[in-house]
């Protein structure tokens, strides 16, 4: 049995049944459906803000609905985040709820991929990355970045060295993703590479883009942390485009059906689908 560390988290057995039928089926080796299942979830201030300001990481998540999103972590097989996030946040993006590959389970069992979207490789993972140290140290996965240039030979093979790699897709010239990448051809990617579910985690740019209507039926599934505070103006939002019906009427969004709620600690936790 591999060494307990102090700095795992707990999730209480008691709290898993509410997030259950939010989450992907346990996979099996020899599934092979062919979409991946695609939970969209972040934490959010009640003036519906990632963080304080574009580029900085605000803490929003109390420790129980922290444990949470970490035990979400482990039941998903990849963690998707924009190349904004990487490089405001230096992220861990490993699971260390008890238990799991690294954190007093074996090997990297429970440990998801993480995966960060970066059309033009804007991320240096090369100097002081936290995602890349904890694969060195097997406590987590090397990443896998998808990109629409081709890297250096040195990004490259460093990643690759690490059991990460790069993924190249082609920039969309149509529909909500133009000058993008389209999610369907990301998921699809995802799938070719082994994933059967991901996680996307944000941040700002990646969350309002995914929930245009075009990619509704992409989402499986939708938990969002509601911390009880007001980040004020200036904040990464999460607002998605504006939407409006045949005669010019502004519409909303998007909308969440079968919604349940939850307390965790201060926050509130909800659960929902895309209608
Ligand atoms: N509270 C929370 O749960 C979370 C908060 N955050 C916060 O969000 C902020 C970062 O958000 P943003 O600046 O909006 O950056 P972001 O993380 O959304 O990354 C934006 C970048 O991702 C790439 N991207 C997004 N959609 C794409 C697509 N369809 N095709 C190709 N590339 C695409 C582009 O390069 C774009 O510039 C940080 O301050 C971070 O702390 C991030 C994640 C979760
Ligand atoms: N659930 C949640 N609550 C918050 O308060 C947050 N700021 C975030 N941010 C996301 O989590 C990533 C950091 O994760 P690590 O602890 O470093 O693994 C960050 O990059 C955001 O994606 N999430």
């Amino acid at each position: 049995m591999a060494e307990r560390r102090r700095d795992a988290l707990q999730f209480p057995e008691s709290e898993r049944e509410f997030l259950e039928p939010h989450l992907p089926p346990k996979h099996r080796a020899d599934d092979n459906t062919s979409r991946v299942f695609t939970t969209l979830t972040f934490a959010t201030s009640l003036d519906s803000s990632l963080a304080l300001s574009p580029g900085t990481q605000t803490l929003l998540s109390g420790p129980q609905s922290k444990a949470m999103t970490h035990y979400l972590r482990s039941r998903h097989q990849a963690i998707l985040v924009g190349v904004g996030t990487a490089i405001a946040d230096n992220p861990s993006l490993n699971c260390r709820i008890e238990g799991v590959g690294g954190y007093g389970g074996d090997g990297l069992e429970g440990q998801p991929r993480p995966i960060v979207l970066d059309p033009n490789l804007r991320w240096d993972f090369s100097s002081d990355s936290k995602v890349l140290a904890l694969a060195a140290d097997g406590r987590g996965r090397a990443p896998y970045v998808i990109c629409a240039k081709h890297p250096s030979d040195l990004k490259r093979v460093l990643l690759e060295q690490r059991g990460g790699k790069f993924i190249t897709l082609n920039i969309s010239d149509t529909g909500p993703s133009k000058g993008k990448l389209d999610w369907t051809d990301i998921l699809q990617a995802l799938r070719d590479h082994g994933v059967q579910s991901v996680m996307v985690e944000g941040g700002g740019a990646v969350i309002n883009n995914l929930l245009q209507p075009h990619y509704a039926t992409l989402i499986d599934s939708v938990i969002v942390t509601i911390a009880p505070t007001w980040l004020g103006q200036g904040g990464v939002v999460v607002s998605p485009p504006r939407r409006c019906s045949a005669d010019g009427t502004p519409v909303p969004a998007a909308r969440l059906r079968d919604v349940r709620w939850h307390p965790f600690g201060e926050d509130v936790v909800l659960c929902g689908k895309l209608q």
